[in-house]
């Protein structure tokens, strides 16, 4: 496929940008992909395992003369890299994230915009707990969805550009308004990742009553949650940190569901809990007969993809 940006510059060099860079020359999509990280250990990563074309060590240098640029940093970061960069964005070029959360990255980079970039905010909804520039694999995006939230006012051409480069990387794209998105996304992951992380510390807390039988006798469910609980804790603390309200919005919802269920325990409700689990049942299956459930078979990982069940596996 013919090149739909002649440079594009990758900030952070992660699991998102490094997939994101495989992806990208699997298909020929970029003429040059260049990157750039804080650390210089994840640059010296970088450079080692050729992850893109070129890594710089200047910020400034990466997206010099870039038409794409991919901001893939946690998401408090997002607003002092805009500031970093903006100077030396090219005119007309197109700026995108990667964030988890939407519009709280819109308010810290937005203000750094020059006004003839085209900022569109973007989020993959694909990921593993794993991170780092040695994490990435080409086949990450590959029947997942990837929703973008331009603000008023954007060029449409500008989206369709980045739109075609998401979907050449196998993803489907949709578009959304960034405050939806934060509470469909409180929903759907964050509110979910929260829970993992605390059933995994309730299992820390009791480890003195049931020694190590918690990890030697850990089933399924459990083991599930202590994946999604190994994901990077700055990326995580990021995300509970920048979408605080919607969280905070799920999580009060979430436990008042939590005490019926516990009052249907105590009062032995077996129907209010049959019926409830009917439900949700009804939901999973709703998930696989929209052809929404990724955990089939072959995924596409290649080499340097982390091994084990995917979350959802
Ligand atoms: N991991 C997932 O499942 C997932 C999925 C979708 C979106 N995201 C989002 O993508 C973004 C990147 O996540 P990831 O999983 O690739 O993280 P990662 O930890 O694998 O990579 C982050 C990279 O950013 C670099 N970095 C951190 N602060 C920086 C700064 N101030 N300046 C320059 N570089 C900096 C780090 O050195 C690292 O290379 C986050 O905003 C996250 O919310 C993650
Ligand atoms: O599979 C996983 O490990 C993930 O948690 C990926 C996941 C999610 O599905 O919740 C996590 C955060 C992102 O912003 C997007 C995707």
């Amino acid at each position: 496929m013919a090149a739909v940006y002649d440079r594009v510059a990758l900030i952070g060099l992660g699991l998102i940008a490094g997939s994101m860079s495989l992806a990208m020359r699997e298909a020929g999509l970029a003429g040059e992909i260049v990157g750039y990280a804080r650390s210089p250990e994840t640059r010296d990563t970088a450079r080692e395992i050729g992850l893109v074309d070129h890594v710089t060590d200047s910020i400034a240098e990466a997206v010099s003369g870039a038409d794409l640029v991919v901001l893939a940093v946690p998401v408090g970061a997002m607003g002092v890299v805009a500031e970093q960069i903006a100077p030396h964005l090219m005119p007309g070029a197109t700026l995108t994230d990667v964030g988890s959360v939407k519009q709280a990255v819109i308010e810290a980079v937005l203000p750094h915009v020059p006004q003839d970039v085209h900022f569109i905010p973007g989020h993959p909804l694909a990921g593993t707990e794993h991170s780092g520039p040695r994490s990435g694999f080409a086949g990450l995006f590959r029947q997942r969805w990837w929703l973008l939230t331009p603000p008023e006012g954007t060029d449409p051409g500008a989206v369709e550009r980045l739109a075609g480069l998401i979907r050449a990387m196998g993803a489907n794209v949709e578009q959304m308004d960034a405050p939806h998105h934060d509470l469909v996304l409180a929903v759907t992951s964050h509110t979910p990742h929260l829970i993992a992380y605390t059933m995994v510390g309730v299992a820390d807390h009791i480890k003195r009553i049931t020694e190590s039988e918690v990890v030697k006798y850990s089933a399924a469910g459990f083991r599930d949650f202590t994946r999604i609980a190994a994901s990077d804790p700055t990326m995580w603390r990021d995300v509970f940190l920048q979408n605080k309200e919607a969280v905070l919005d799920i999580l009060g919802r979430f436990t008042e569901e939590l005490f019926v269920l516990q009052r249907a325990i105590r009062m032995g409700d077996g129907a209010h809990l049959h019926e409830y689990f009917t439900r949700t049942r009804a939901i999973r299956r709703g998930i696989i007969e929209a052809g929404q459930d990724t955990s089939a078979p072959d995924f596409g990982r290649g080499q340097g993809a982390p091994a084990g069940p995917r979350k959802d596996g």
